[in-house]
């Protein structure tokens, strides 16, 4: 690869998709002293549960491990259960204005997800939750393992997949979430943990 490919690869203005929505991936966006700081201080003091989902009226827990923190104690409802927001820890308020400032946006919650080795993954879904600020920008911040993430169109089903490494920054805008769905696909090929960030917007006092 020239250092013109190396480049395009991580240009944060090329869009990614190639219609219907706009995913910008700024690579890695700190120093790896960094970004192992960020996971292990995530992986000791989040207040990471297991997820539990009512699917066809069977209650059931993930492997995966999620926390949910916010301005204010947002409620998020999926699966036929309610969560609220968690107030911001020290860390995740550093790591939500270092990507304020590389995305020009603001943000006013997190999902967080713990994904313990590759076995582990999400399905194909688009974070399309009511309260979400319409065509809001998400910031999606990974660390730890890199690992694939792929998206798919709704209706052409062409695919685009992106490698998420540790300590990158990649954003879903526009009319991303309408169009196309994403996942993170499972894999054997990966024993370590990796931890993600998603800042999303929700619409202020809509769900107090
Ligand atoms: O782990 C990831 O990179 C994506 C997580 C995700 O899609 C979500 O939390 O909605
Ligand atoms: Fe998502």
């Amino acid at each position: 690869m020239n250092l013109f490919e190396a480049h395009e690869m991580t240009d944060p203005a090329i869009n990614r998709l190639p219609y219907d929505g706009e995913v910008y991936y700024h690579g890695v966006i700190m120093p790896k002293t960094k970004a192992d700081f960020y996971l292990k201080e995530l992986l000791e003091n989040i207040n990471w549960r297991n997820d539990e989902a009512v699917i066809y009226g069977k209650k059931i827990v993930t492997k995966r491990k999620v926390a949910w923190y916010g301005d204010q104690p947002f409620s998020y409802t999926y699966s036929n259960t309610t969560k609220y927001a968690l107030p911001w820890t020290k860390a995740l308020l550093e790591l939500k204005q270092t990507i304020e400032s590389k995305a020009d946006e603001s943000f006013n919650s997190c999902l967080l997800n713990l994904y313990h080795s590759g076995q582990e993954g999400m399905a194909w879904h688009s974070d399309a939750e009511t309260d979400l600020k319409k065509n809001g920008a998400i910031g999606s911040l990974s660390f730890g393992a890199a690992r694939k993430f792929a998206f798919k169109h709704k209706k052409s089903a062409e695919k685009v997949e992106i490698l998420l490494e540790h300590g990158s920054l990649l954003i879903m805008t526009g009319t991303t979430q309408s169009h196309w769905l994403h996942r993170l696909p499972p894999t054997k090929k990966i024993g370590a943990p990796r931890v993600n960030l998603t800042f999303r917007t929700i619409v202020a006092g809509q769900n107090l």
